[in-house]
C-alpha cells in the first residue's frame, strides 16, 4: 500500500516537473505560514484536525466534506492545527483543500501526502501550507534526511511520521523536531495504539510528539496523553462526525503530562 501510494506520487510529480519555475517562483514569493511545531506547544495535548474525505482502509468517510468549512469548524472546536490530505486517488483530497482551508481559517496547515519528491516540498510551500508531512517508511534515511534539509532551506516545518525505534533513528538523524507515530500500520492497515504507547515515550523531550490513527473519543486522548504525547492527530472520527464542533471540543483539554529527559 505505501509503495503503491509512493509510486503515485512521484508519477503525479513527474507532470509537475514543467510547473517548476513557476512552483520554485511561487515557493519563494508566498508568505511563510503560521508557526506549526509552535502551535503544538499547549498546556493540553493539542488536536490535530484532519480533512479526511475517504481511506484506503475506511472507504468512504465523509466524500462530500468542505475543506473550508470542516476547518472553520476543527478552529472552532479548539483545534491547534489542521492536517490536510491531499492525495487524491486514494484520500479523496485537492491542493484546492488547503487553498479552501486557508482561506477559512487562520490555523497552520500540515499538507498531508506522500511526499517523496523535492518539487513536492516546493508545491507545498507555494500552497502556504506551513508544514509538509514526511514517512520515513517510505524513504531512505538518507532520502529523509535530504528532504528534511530542503524543507528548512524552503522555510516549511515537517511532521516526520514513525512506527518504531528504527524509524525514531532515522527521524533524529533528519533533525525532526516534530515526531509523528504512527498507531496504523500503512501496510496492513491495522491499527494498534500500543504502538504510540511504545515509541511515544522515546521521542526525546526536546522534540514535539504526536500520537497519529485510531483517536475516535477522548479515552484515546487520555491514553496518547498517558504515553507523553503533545498532540493527537485525528481524522477519520471528527471527519464523520454530524457536528465536528463539538467533536473536536470533546478531545481538546486533556492535560499534556510531557515525556521525562532520556536517560544518559
Ligand atoms: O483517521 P484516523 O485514524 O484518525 O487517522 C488520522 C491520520 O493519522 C491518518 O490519516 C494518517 C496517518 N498517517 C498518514 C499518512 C498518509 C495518509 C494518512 C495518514
Amino acid at each position: 500500500m505505501l509503495g503503491e501510494l509512493s509510486a503515485a506520487a512521484r508519477e503525479r510529480t513527474a507532470a509537475l516537473a514543467a510547473r517548476r519555475q513557476e512552483l520554485e517562483r511561487l515557493a519563494a514569493e508566498a508568505p511563510r505560514g503560521p508557526a506549526f511545531a509552535a502551535a503544538l506547544g499547549r498546556p493540553s495535548v493539542a488536536v490535530i484536525g484532519e480533512v479526511k474525505r475517504r481511506s484506503p482502509s475506511k472507504g468512504d468517510i465523509a466524500p462530500g466534506l468542505s475543506a473550508g468549512e470542516q476547518s472553520a469548524a476543527y478552529e472552532a472546536g479548539g483545534a491547534a492545527v489542521l492536517s490536510i490530505l491531499t492525495e487524491p486517488a486514494r484520500f479523496g483530497g485537492s491542493n484546492a483543500d488547503i487553498a479552501a482551508a486557508r482561506a477559512a481559517t487562520a490555523l497552520p496547515i500540515l499538507k498531508k501526502d506522500f511526499h517523496v519528491e523535492p518539487l513536492q516540498l516546493v508545491e507545498a510551500r507555494a500552497l502556504g501550507a506551513s508544514a509538509a508531512l514526511l514517512i520515513a517508511r517510505a524513504l531512505h534515511p538518507r532520502d529523509l534526511k535530504a528532504l528534511s534539509q530542503l524543507a528548512r532551506d524552503l522555510a516549511l516545518e515537517t511532521l516526520v511520521e514513525i512506527r518504531d525505534e528504527r524509524e525514531l533513528d532515522a527521524a533524529l538523524a533528519a533533525d525532526a523536531a516534530v515526531i509523528g507515530v504512527n498507531n496504523r500500520n500503512l501496510e496492513t492497515l491495522l491499527i494498534d495504539l500500543a504502538t504510540g504507547e511504545r515509541i511515544v515515550p522515546l521521542i526525546p523531550a526536546d522534540r514535539v510528539a504526536v500520537f497519529e490513527s485510531g483517536v475516535y473519543g477522548v479515552a484515546e486522548v487520555e491514553r496518547a496523553a498517558a504515553a507523553g504525547a503533545d498532540a493527537v492527530l485525528v481524522g477519520s472520527s471528527i471527519s464523520a462526525a454530524a457536528d465536528p464542533v463539538a467533536a473536536v471540543r470533546a478531545l481538546a483539554g486533556v492535560p499534556r503530562r510531557g515525556r521525562a529527559p532520556a536517560a544518559a
